[in-house]
């Protein structure tokens, strides 16, 4: 019997430095999110990050914290609904770090007599740090507790037609009656290493990753795994499908963590560069998420608002993720339906 996995990232169980301890350790000691050897690893996240994160952290979950909990977990949880609402097949829902786990959403499944089951990471653009350690752990719980079960997971969904014709139609609809000057798309950045590393045809090994300009061809098998082209092909389809000049946009990388070089340019001062050049009315939207959470809502939402308009700007507007809207819960349906009936 045929049933479907939906995995994001996870929150913390509630916005306290206590809850929020557990889940930075889980998290930042995946070897996919921070990736150096494991001794090196524990000492700066459990030596270092976890002595002084996790309280900050608790103070930006708690600006956010909506009643019934985490955003990212809330909105997933609706969206798990509406997509059981429009499918016959058992539909169980699973965040990497923190509950409900990857396990749980498995013994949920196969409690309902699944054997097949047909895995989206909630993540448009493909990450080590997000779709790969989601398919490797799943893997792992399958091998160990599932064995008679078969897992297919859905690859990153960037550049399909029905992720883009919601998004488009969500910037649109949302930016109908705000006369932007500058639309910025502002994905998650991760460090340049990561974009290497994840090609394992080893064409990124040498080349040097130039602002603004792709580091690798759209469809080639160097790009299959490529995070930075992946965000520029979303951009570049989206900017198509509304007819934006490229003056009137740019592309950043937020949330950056660490030393290490991160994609750039980053997030923060783009915007404030925008708000210095007479820039006056920002628009900012996040595809790398699919449900809004801490990086949205505080960072671009609060934060980074705060910014522009100390920078001069004056009218800031936060394009909101797709999370239940209908036209994403049909494209998460569509991908169901044609794995369902393959
Ligand atoms: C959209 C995809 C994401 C990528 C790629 C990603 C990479 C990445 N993240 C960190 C460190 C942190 N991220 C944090 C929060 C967070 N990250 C994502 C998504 C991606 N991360 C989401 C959806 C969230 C929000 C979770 C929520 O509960 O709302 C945090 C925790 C918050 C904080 O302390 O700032 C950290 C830390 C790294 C190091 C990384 C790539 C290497
Ligand atoms: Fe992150
Ligand atoms: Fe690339």
């Amino acid at each position: 019997m045929k049933g479907v996995l939906l995995v994001n990232l996870g929150s913390p169980k509630s916005p306290t430095a206590k809850d929020v301890k557990p889940y930075l350790d889980e998290f930042l000691m995946d070897k996919r999110v921070i990736d150096v050897p494991y001794l090196f690893r524990a000492f700066l996240v459990k030596g270092i990050i976890l002595n002084t994160r996790p309280k900050k952290s608790a103070e930006a979950y708690q600006k956010i914290w909506w009643e019934e909990g985490s955003p990212l977990i809330v909105i997933s949880e609706r969206q798990q609904k509406k997509v059981q609402q429009k499918s016959n097949l058992p539909i169980a829902l699973a965040m990497r770090y923190g509950e409900p786990s990857i396990q749980s959403g498995l013994q949920e499944l196969h409690n309902k007599g699944v054997d097949e089951v047909f895995m989206i990471p909630l993540y448009p653009q493909f990450a080590m740090a997000t779709t790969e350690t989601i398919d490797v752990l799943a893997e792992e719980i399958r091998r160990k507790y599932f064995s008679n079960m078969s897992i297919k997971s859905f690859p990153a969904f960037y550049n399909r037609k029905e992720y883009v014709n919601a998004l488009s139609t969500s910037i649109k609809n949302h930016l109908d009656d705000f006369d932007y000057d500058h639309l910025v798309f502002s994905y998650h950045g991760v460090p340049e290493r990561h974009i290497r590393k994840a090609d394992n045809t080893g064409q990124h090994k040498d080349i040097t990753i130039e602002e603004g300009k792709y580091c690798c061809t759209p469809g080639t098998t160097a790009a299959e795994f490529c995070y930075r082209t992946h965000c520029f092909e979303t951009t570049k389809q989206v900017v198509e499908q509304l007819g934006i000049p490229k003056e009137k946009y740019t592309i950043s990388f937020q949330s950056r963590l660490g030393p290490d070089k991160w994609l750039q340019p980053p997030s923060d001062k783009t915007i404030n560069n925008l708000a210095e050049k007479g820039i006056k009315k920002l628009a900012v939207v996040t595809p790398a998420f699919v449900a809004d959470c801490l990086e949205t809502l505080e960072e671009i939402g609060i934060q980074a608002q705060e910014d522009f308009i100390k920078h001069g700007g004056k009218e800031f507007k936060t394009v909101p993720c797709l999370n239940d809207d209908d036209l994403w819960i049909d494209a998460l349906v569509s991908w169901i339906n044609e794995w369902q009936n393959s």
